[in-house]
């Protein structure tokens, strides 16, 4: 792949300020026919317009998976069942909006005053997109400081609440079901909290939900209850109510750019042609690498560390999506599934586990993200370093190093022919490791809505062509229903007789 002086700009694909290289693969002409044609014969364009539709794609819940209205631009119609359901859409965004311009701006009460904090409570969906969308977006954050609680180990929110002052805090209790044990475990224990110094601790707590009988039993306030339909699933949630957070975090003028960048995306995923569609071309690649090359994991690597978090929200909305063992039918799946997603920010990766990528026995496509621009002009120097390692990595990755050149290298150092030669082995790079670049121009609003809506369309196009429902989540049922029996054993009122010898020695142990 380095001798080709044109593969960069065959092998690339630019919309807006975006550019994906994937010359840095195997790839050649061929093969993307090949993988097109399969696309094709998958009838992705269908499966899309289905989707974009309204229709019941998320057929073992029998829902639609309308996540882009969530996004559409003002004067969009789309119809669910014969109703269109973007008038209530547009409240609900402008209801958000009202909310966040008073708590940003003091025109929201708290019992102290004006709002200082606020701690969204929620787990997955609801806690991964804001979590990692507020994290990303940092500069542009003006008002109440945000924070994120979602693990149910009591230290989350035990760590998360000290230092805060009940008195200017809003607690956001997210949850499309507002039944998750982990969330109604830490909103009550936050409400609690703030009942021991405000005498009405309801009045500062906000639900975010598809059950707003759940959220009014619970005793949150209509006004303070922003739904959305069960068409929306938890991992492709952030664009409505699920990003209070963020859009109180930035400001609904942001949050709205933030819309427009993922509206622009939906745009060009319908619209561009064969190879020219970015989300079409990032499956394809990543199609290619799990099921024809047969690698199993795929590395994502931000060079940018407001987007540590994107490797823990890809994790969910690519192996929650994905992660299936049967096709749409029930019958078995006859490739394997999506690829196990990891990763973290470079470059600290690099101090940490990029030894394996290039030079363990197993191959991982790398996936670099990096911008052309920082937030901080002061700091340039910082981003040139930045940029170059990450540069550096996908060449290496690419390139590797020869054992002749190994030896020249050692040969430097006037060893011991022996000794020479065995350090050389060690110095080797086998090279013609594959990876992708997401390039852009800086971590904008806009930039951010378009990475976010390419990753959940190629997704999409990924389990369309898998022909599997990316929509539904049953592989989490049986842990959450074990836990729930398993709880009493530990608290000790039932005996643990009936479990296995593990879980029962473990439960013997954990009990004390
Ligand atoms: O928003 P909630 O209903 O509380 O659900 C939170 C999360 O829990 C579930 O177990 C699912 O695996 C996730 O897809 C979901 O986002």
């Amino acid at each position: 792949m380095c001798e080709d002086p044109d593969r960069f700009s065959r092998f690339s694909a630019r919309f807006d300020g975006l550019l994906l290289d994937y010359a840095k693969t195997a790839m050649d002409d061929g093969i993307r026919q090949g993988l097109l044609a399969l696309a094709r014969a998958a009838d992705v364009a269908g499966a899309r317009a289905a989707m974009f539709s309204g229709a019941a794609i998320n057929t073992t819940e029998g829902r639609a998976a309308l996540h882009t209205a969530l996004r559409a631009g003002p004067t969009a119609q789309i119809l669910v069942d014969g109703r269109d359901v973007m008038p209530e859409v547009r409240e609900t965004r402008a209801r958000m909006a009202a909310f966040a311009t008073a708590l940003r701006g003091g025109g929201f009460h708290a019992a102290g005053g004006r709002v200082t904090d606020v701690v969204n409570i929620g787990i997955g969906g609801s806690d991964l997109g804001p979590a990692m969308a507020t994290a990303a977006l940092a500069p542009y954050h003006d008002r109440p400081r945000c924070h994120f609680v979602s693990n149910v180990d009591g230290a989350h929110i035990h760590d998360t609440l000290q230092g805060l002052d009940p008195k200017t805090t809003v607690v956001i209790v997210a949850s499309k079901t507002f039944t998750t044990a982990e969330t109604m475990t830490n909103a009550a224990t936050a409400r609690d909290w703030m009942a021991r110094e405000v005498s009405e601790p309801g009045a500062q707590f906000v639900a975010l939900s598809s059950n707003g009988a759940g959220a009014a039993e619970w005793g949150i306030a209509p006004e303070r209850v922003f739904g959305f339909a069960d068409w929306v699933g938890g991992r492709y949630s952030v664009w409505g109510p699920i990003g209070l957070s963020l859009m109180i975090a930035i400001g609904p003028d942001q949050f709205d750019l933030f819309l427009g960048g993922a509206a622009s995306m939906d745009t060009h995923f319908r619209e561009a042609e064969g190879q020219d569609n970015l989300p079409v071309m990032l499956a394809l690649v990543g199609l290619w690498h799990r099921q024809v090359c047969g690698y199993p994991t795929r590395a994502v690597l931000p060079y940018e560390q407001r987007l540590a978090q994107l490797p823990d929200y890809l994790q969910q909305l690519e192996m929650e999506s994905n992660g299936k063992r049967v096709t749409r039918d029930g019958a078995p799946l006859s490739r394997v599934s999506g690829p196990i997603v990891w990763g973290a920010a470079g470059t600290n990766g690099q101090h940490a586990f990029y030894q394996l990528l290039h030079q363990g026995t197993d191959i991982v496509p790398c996936e670099f993200l990096v911008a052309a621009e920082g937030h901080e002009p002061e700091l340039a120097h910082h981003h040139a370093l930045l940029v170059a390692n990450c540069l550096a990595q996908s060449e290496a990755l690419m390139k590797g190093r020869s054992m002749q050149e190994a030896r020249a290298i050692v040969a430097a150092r006037g060893l011991a022919p022996d000794a020479a030669e065995r350090e050389a082995h060690h110095r080797v790079f086998p090279g013609n490791r594959p990876s992708v670049t997401l390039a852009f121009d800086k971590l904008t609003p806009r930039r951010l809505g378009q990475i976010i809506a390419l990753y959940e369309h190629r997704v999409f196009v990924e389990g369309v062509i898998l022909g599997i429902n990316s929509f539904d989540q049953w592989g989490v049922e049986l842990g959450k229903e074990l836990a729930t029996a398993l709880e009493p054993l530990l608290s000790g009122s039932e005996g643990a007789e009936d479990k296995d010898a593990s879980t029962a020695g473990l439960v013997a142990f954990l009990r004390r």
